[in-house]
């Protein structure tokens, strides 16, 4: 099964609420932790715990991890393997993108099975142009996984770069353009999916296309629900994703499935 079509069972069975597991330091500590890897597993598996049975989608921040070294990345590892055995799918945030060759060594790290770092999604970056992402999108469909390229990001900065003019159009513009070309035909749901944060102003992109949406930006940014309507209309395939707004209410187990349980039921109303 692709991973679009997986995504689509998903979102139909639990919800379009994607939770972020990112171990800010702050967090950490506000939950009463120590900042180091102890701290980080402990955090990480709770949240695993808490919401992985529930959401459709976690995306862990790599970043978070990679700061402990190789002790933090065996905790990524265990976050992969025991979200998806609690059911659910895992976008791995790392937003990687390099000259093609290298590519294909992020492919390999965070697409193939065979990897114990193995996702069903990541997160590129694809300002070394589209076509680096090549061999990242072919072992994507090699391995029926998923791809979500940065488009129109979050943050304030993301303008000065993805609003640039090319020829008609925009770079984001342009980005979305190959995304609809990659995910011509597919169904219910092609498998490769732009990040369009919930925090974007009124922007000339046609946002519509036959595949996923990951929304960042939604909760400590600002973005809201009714962001979303504005941005997307009704489109179904929008993962709507919050990192900090669910994980502060930690280490209260309860108050996060709470958090997970309303914002599917506000999303879907
Ligand atoms: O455009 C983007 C792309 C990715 N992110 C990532 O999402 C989370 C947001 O965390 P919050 O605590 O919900 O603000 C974080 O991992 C970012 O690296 C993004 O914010 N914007």
């Amino acid at each position: 099964m692709t991973f679009g079509a997986r995504l689509y069972a998903a979102i139909a069975d639990r919800g379009s609420f994607c939770v972020g597991i990112d171990p800010h330091s702050a967090l950490l500590l506000d939950w009463g932790l120590t900042d180091d890897v102890a701290g980080l597993e402990t955090f990480a598996l709770t949240v695993v715990e808490a919401v992985a049975p529930y959401v459709s989608v976690v995306k862990p921040q790599s970043a978070f991890y990679e700061r402990f070294g190789s002790r933090g990345i065996a905790v990524l590892e265990r976050v992969i393997a025991e979200s998806r055995a609690a059911g659910a799918l895992v976008l791995l945030d790392v937003k990687r993108g390099d000259i093609g060759s290298t590519s294909q060594a992020y492919a390999d790290a965070y697409l193939d099975p065979a990897s114990p770092l193995a996702s069903d999604a990541i997160t590129v970056s694809p300002f070394l142009g589209f076509g680096s992402l090549d061999p990242i999108i072919d072992t994507a469909r090699r391995h029926d996984a998923g791809v979500f390229v940065l488009a129109l990001t979050s943050n304030k900065e993301g303008p000065e770069v993805q609003h640039a003019r090319v020829d008609e159009g925009t770079v984001a513009g342009r980005m979305l353009d190959h995304l609809r070309h990659l995910n011509a035909g597919a169904e219910p749901l092609g498998s490769f999916g732009a990040v369009v944060g919930a925090t974007i102003g009124a922007t000339e992109e046609d946002l519509a296309f036959n595949g996923p949406v990951l929304a960042p930006g939604y909760g400590a940014q600002g973005g809201t629900t009714a962001d979303l309507r504005r941005i997307f209309g009704g489109n179904p395939a929008v993962l709507a994703s919050s990192s900090r707004e669910v994980l502060r209410l930690g280490p209260d187990v309860e108050a996060m499935r709470d958090a997970v349980r309303r914002t599917n039921d506000e999303l879907r109303s």
